[in-house]
């Protein structure tokens, strides 16, 4: 990709897109400006990365043909206002925060301006992003496809609607979060059971990568994919058992009701 890219805002979900974009090998790191507030952290991503220290959002603004939005979501529509009238014509402004709609972007950028709304997850930084992308009427084909070339380099994109961000929110850009917990609760168990902790953590996560490849690589149910898992009288369904009386699914489903819900009323 020939474009420059321009991050304004660059914290744990921007160093995740940053780090996943520069590890693809797709974009160099002197196609990269950045801009944050503490002139420390900016020095250090261009140490760690090589990137373009820029003085600030509005030079990210006036150089990048690609910029990330990668602020807050309470401070992103005054961050953008502040460098609206820094952009190109053809400027292509990507958000990624959760809860700010196209409307509103395009109220604190300009109505003629071409916006992608996003939602990524920081498992980019792995290469193993999952990021959905809605574009507004204004945003061509080609956009569509940088957007989603970008988001490529490090895991996989989407198109959605727009109204499709909350469950998104709730399955995917939140998600690490609670499966991070699920992660470190086996490996609490394990370590009850006797296993160093560090052990723990690497069987505990390779357990439940490989489960995430099974399904998405197979093709088969999940229900199918954890019947395999249970042989008669063996030691699983007695885990699944105790999962069902603790009401494992219920509160896993309760818990993104939950999320969606605030994403929604973020969105208001
Ligand atoms: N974390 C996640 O898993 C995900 C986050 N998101 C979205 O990503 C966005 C960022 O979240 P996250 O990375 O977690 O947040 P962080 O707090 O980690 O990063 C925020 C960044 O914004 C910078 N910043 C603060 N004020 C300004 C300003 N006035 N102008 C320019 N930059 C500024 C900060 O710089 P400094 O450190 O110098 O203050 C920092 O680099 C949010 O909108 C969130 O909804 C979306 C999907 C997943
Ligand atoms: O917690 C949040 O609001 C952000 C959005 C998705 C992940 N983190």
């Amino acid at each position: 990709m020939e474009k420059k890219i321009g991050f304004i805002g660059c914290g744990n979900m921007g160093k995740a897109i940053l780090g996943g974009l520069i590890a693809s090998g797709q974009v160099q790191p002197g196609q990269i400006w950045v801009y944050t507030p503490s002139p420390d952290k900016v020095a250090a991503l261009h140490d760690q990365y090589g990137i373009n220290a820029a003085q600030s959002a509005q030079e990210v603004a006036q150089i990048a043909d690609i910029v990330f939005g990668a602020v807050k979501p309470n401070i992103m529509i005054k961050v953008l206002s502040d460098v609206a009238s820094s952009l190109n014509k053809e400027t292509l402004v990507v958000s990624i925060a959760a809860g700010i709609t196209l409307d509103q972007l395009a109220r604190a950028l300009g109505h003629d301006r071409k916006i992608v709304r996003t939602m990524p997850n920081t498992p980019s930084l792995v290469n193993a992003g999952m990021t959905s992308i809605t574009p507004n009427a204004l945003v061509t084909q080609e956009d569509i496809a940088d957007v989603l070339n970008i988001f490529r380099c490090f895991g996989a994109a989407e198109v959605i609607a727009e109204p499709m961000i909350h469950p998104v929110v709730g399955v995917s850009g939140s998600a690490p979060a609670y499966v991070f917990m699920f992660i470190e609760a086996m490996a609490d168990a394990a370590v009850l059971g006797g296993m160093p902790r560090a052990q723990a953590y690497k069987f505990a996560a390779q357990a439940v990568m490989g489960s995430a490849k099974m399904v998405l690589e197979t093709g088969k149910h999940p229900g199918e994919l954890k019947d395999m898992v249970c042989s008669p009288g063996g030691t699983t369904i007695e885990a699944v058992k105790v999962l069902e009386e603790k009401g494992f699914r219920a509160a896993v489903i309760d818990a993104i009701e939950a999320c969606m819900a605030k994403s929604e009323q973020m969105s208001k």
